[in-house]
């Protein structure tokens, strides 16, 4: 069952990134389908991947034993209605959108569909993602056992026993990586307009993003305020740059912005 035959539907970031982690895991490419209604996603998919692809949802989602539905929320509906010739039951969808809650697909398809909700992120494309993932009553161990491996080849995975919880893996880790490139891009701006050429700026920039976040994994036994504190002389420069980021209450923006993403997923969950 590992060995199934999956297709994509939806050509874009995030099906690139998984992907890239299965074909770098050896999951037969012969084995990926990938669809898209523009042909340059499609050429890029075959030159950087050698998997399959086309432009035909239906005949291709027939083709295979898991359907991983990869387009825009707001193209589900559409996109899934147009699919409702197919019969799921002895196939397995795998929806990454954010937001559609899962008993919206039984609507869109017109039937019980056997459905994983998987969040991942896009560091799924470097062996580095994050993936919560929610199945639905009836969804058995081997089917679980899946979804699982498929997103194992791009990172980490954990699942969660409440639908809602997903939005919460959403603010922490769907979203989170553009955060953090947000503020990687805000340093490295401020060291351009203080005096540091660009590429300089990025190279310091992101080392330290890359040493600080491989401290975090290798340090489980100390907290991410511990490793500040380490950083944090006395009196020093660490602790003037610290102050100014605790004045502009970084704490209270970061869970407002959290706050603000799970809103914006429970809006859509009413929308779609
Ligand atoms: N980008 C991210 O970091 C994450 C995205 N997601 C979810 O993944 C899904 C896709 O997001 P992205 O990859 O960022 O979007 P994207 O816009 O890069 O990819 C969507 C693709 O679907 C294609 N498409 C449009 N209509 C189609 C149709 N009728 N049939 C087949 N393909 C069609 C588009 O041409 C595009 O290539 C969204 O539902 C999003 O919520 C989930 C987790 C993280
Ligand atoms: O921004 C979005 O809606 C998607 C879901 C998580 C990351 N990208």
């Amino acid at each position: 069952m590992t060995q199934a035959k999956i297709c994509f539907i939806g050509a874009g970031n995030m099906t690139r990134s998984i992907v890239s982690g299965l074909v770098t895991h050896g999951y037969p490419a012969d084995l990926i389908y990938a669809t898209n209604p523009s042909q340059g996603k499609l050429d890029a998919m075959v030159a950087d991947f050698n998997i399959q692809v086309s432009n035909d949802n239906l005949a291709t989602a027939k083709e295979c034993d898991v359907i991983v539905l990869g387009v825009k929320p707001q193209l589900m509906q559409q996109v899934c209605e147009a699919l409702q010739l197919l019969d799921l039951s002895d196939k397995l969808v795998i929806t990454i959108a954010a937001g559609i809650t899962a008993n919206r697909y039984d609507d869109y398809f017109k039937q019980q569909v056997p459905l994983i909700r998987c969040m991942p992120n896009t560091p799924t494309q470097i062996g580095h993602g994050m993936t919560g993932l929610f199945a639905v009553e009836g969804i058995n161990q081997q089917q679980k056992k899946l979804a699982e491996t498929l997103m194992l080849t791009g990172g980490k995975v954990m699942w969660v026993d409440k639908e809602a919880e997903l939005n919460l893996v959403i603010a922490l880790a769907g979203s989170s990586p553009a955060y953090f490139f947000l503020f990687v891009e805000s340093m490295i701006e401020a060291g351009v307009a203080l005096g540091m050429d660009e590429t300089k700026s990025r190279l310091l920039a992101e080392q330290a993003a890359l040493g600080a976040a491989q401290m975090i994994v290798n340090n489980q036994d100390l907290s991410p305020a511990a490793l500040r504190t380490n950083v944090t002389s006395k009196g020093g420069t660490t602790a003037e740059a610290l102050a100014t980021f605790e004045r502009g209450d970084i704490r209270g923006l970061v869970k407002q912005a959290m706050v603000n993403c799970i809103n914006r997923a429970d809006e859509m969950a009413k929308t779609f």
